[in-house]
């Protein structure tokens, strides 16, 4: 307890520290910080404020030097075109999680605590110089004692703790600011910082990550050209994480090869068609596209995704409206558009919906108008979102990483080449997909496998309400919840409301069937002599009807 402090009380005087060296140390006045620097520091702190270097460039450097936490805070908030200006946002976008290296020694005593053994027990051959060294992990490559050659990630030792102190002091932080200034409630940055904390503890477990690799292998085991690595998981821990090794180049270094046109082509149609399967057929998808994430392997004419430490999962209904969005802005239909995010997010009671839908329409024409090269999809869901958030519209964080990803795909397709339109290149597989979903067989099978969802969900009711009381037994039941887990909670009863529908259309017609072959097989010989029972099976059929086209409105479908 004491020694929790203690490093909480050093960390407080570092990140102070570092605040002084970029020249903020104003801003620890400003909220009542300023005394957990030392004298010597004050007066610097005083001195340095008059630093006169870009401030963007300031921030970015000094939440590089602070650490994983506060530079995944800085690419969440790079995204916030809302909240800071436009010089801040471009820096923040380039902040780089490469580090120092850990010594190898380190990084073997890790391997051999989570294994139990040396690591030359552990694998044939460990290659002590790293290949990468990110902010939270180390990445060595080893081969197997099967021959298998392997990329080995190292956690940090010690990066759990630090990141997990660092997260209770950016959470201060955010109280303090709350408390003092309005505009930080208003943006609810206690809210953010949650949604912060959670994205980073998933990181911090590889076994996540692992599991995340696992999923989107299976989406693609049919397709021969996307691929992600094997993971092998008698080889993985939490903190070490073994999968198959990829010989491929990195998109990002794929300019300076000799990739002529035609395949350039074929990788920006692979990468289009991978991300309309995971976004909106899949509903789970590559959280961190970037280039650097992507290897292309020539001789395979093969597309590999690594690193799913972040995804993002889109549930039925949230597919349904993101599809519907993006043709809306396709479609140039500011009235489909608004619809979509209407049903996607929360909406404040108190909203000027014609403000908002002329707000959503000048955006749709002004990217239109800007844009090179036909219409930037990535762009316009960009500017809609930040929209959204001015109007205190709040949309699920999945909903802004799909943006930041398709933005991404966007970027490193025109860098593959100016000429290529990603709209272009999606329509086919978004139509197809459409198609798919439409298909009868499909239909049924979806509405079957609906059913089952539903019910197992009330099946777990009692399960998870018997856990809920059980945690307040024993006292550790936190009442603490954020935006995002109102957020998942909401999406909850969304898909339930939906399944709901469809459970409900179902049966509807199934008791329509039956009351017009009642109506039509006994005639006048039923019990009711005194009403004929073919009244009574048009009179059912009229009441289910109506049942089903409160079903389908329910359900978004139209
Ligand atoms: N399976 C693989 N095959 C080939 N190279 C790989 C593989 N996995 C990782 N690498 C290499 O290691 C680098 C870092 O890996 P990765 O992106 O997974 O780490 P990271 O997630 O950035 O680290 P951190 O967990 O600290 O954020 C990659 O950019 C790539 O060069």
């Amino acid at each position: 307890m004491l020694t929790d402090r203690l490093r909480r009380l050093n960390r407080y005087k570092e990140i102070a520290s570092l605040f002084v060296k970029y020249g903020f140390g104003y801003v620890l006045q400003e909220v009542g910080l300023f005394h957990v620097l030392s004298l010597k520091d004050r007066i610097t702190a005083e001195v340095k404020d008059g630093n006169t270097q870009e401030i963007g460039y300031r921030i970015r450097c000094m939440l590089e030097e602070l650490g994983p936490a506060f530079i995944k805070l800085g690419q969440l908030l790079s995204i916030r075109s809302d909240l800071l200006p436009d010089e801040v946002v471009k820096e923040l976008e380039l902040l780089q999680d490469q580090v120092p290296p850990v010594p190898v020694e380190e990084i073997k005593e890790k391997i051999q605590q989570e294994f139990g053994k040396p690591v030359t027990e552990v694998f044939q051959f460990f290659n002590e110089e790293y290949l990468a060294a990110a902010s939270i992990g180390q990445v060595h490559e080893a081969v197997l004692y099967n021959g298998e050659s392997v990329m080995v990630k190292v956690q940090r030792p010690g990066i759990r703790q630090t990141v997990l102190t660092d997260l209770e002091i950016l959470r201060d932080f955010a109280k303090l600011i709350e408390q003092r200034y309005d505009w930080a409630q208003y943006y609810n940055i206690t809210d953010m910082v949650e949604e912060l904390s959670e994205s980073i503890r998933r990181e911090l477990d590889y076994s996540e990550e692992a599991r995340n690799t696992d999923m989107v292998q299976l989406q693609f085991e049919d397709c021969e050209d996307i691929k992600v690595p094997v993971i092998f998981h008698d080889y993985s821990t939490p903190e070490v994480l073994t999968m198959e090794k990829i010989e491929g180049i990195k998109l990002n270094e794929l300019n300076a090869t000799a990739a002529g046109k035609e395949e350039k082509r074929k990788i920006a149609d692979l990468l289009v068609s991978a991300f309309i399967t995971q976004i909106l057929k899949e509903g789970f998808f590559h959280g961190d596209p970037h280039p650097g994430n992507i290897l292309y392997v020539p001789e395979k004419k093969q597309l590999v995704f690594i690193d799913f430490g972040q995804v993002g999962r889109l549930s039925a209904s949230m597919r349904y409206h993101s599809a519907s969005m993006m043709m809306g802005i396709m479609q140039q239909d500011t009235h489909r558009i608004v619809k979509a995010i209407f049903r996607m997010a929360y909406v404040p009671s108190d909203i000027d919906e014609q403000h908002f839908y002329d707000h959503v329409d000048s955006i749709r024409k002004t990217v239109e108008l800007s844009s090179k090269n036909g219409l930037s999809l990535g762009l316009t869901v960009k500017e809609l979102f930040t929209a959204a958030q001015e109007h205190r519209v709040i949309l699920p964080k999945e909903m802004t990483m799909m943006g930041k990803a398709l933005i991404t795909i966007e970027g490193i397709i025109s860098e593959l080449d100016p000429t290529l339109d990603m709209i272009e290149i999606a329509k086919p597989y978004g139509e197809q997909l459409m198609r798919e979903r439409y298909d009868p067989i499909r239909m049924g099978k979806r509405l079957w496998n609906q059913a089952e969802d539903l019910t197992d969900t009330f099946v777990n009711i009692p399960k998870q309400v018997e856990n809920v009381l059980d945690q307040a037994s024993k006292g550790d039941l936190k009442f603490e919840i954020s935006l995002s887990e109102i957020n998942r909670i909401l999406n909850k009863f969304d898909r339930i409301s939906n399944q709901v529908s469809f459970s409900l259309t179902l049966l509807a017609f199934s008791i329509v069937v039956l009351g017009l072959i009642v109506g039509a097989t006994f005639g006048n010989n039923t019990i009711l002599t005194s009403v004929p029972a073919i009244e009574i099976g048009f009179f059912i059929a009229f009441g289910m009807f109506l049942l089903i086209i409160y079903s389908i409105i329910k359900s978004g479908r139209f």
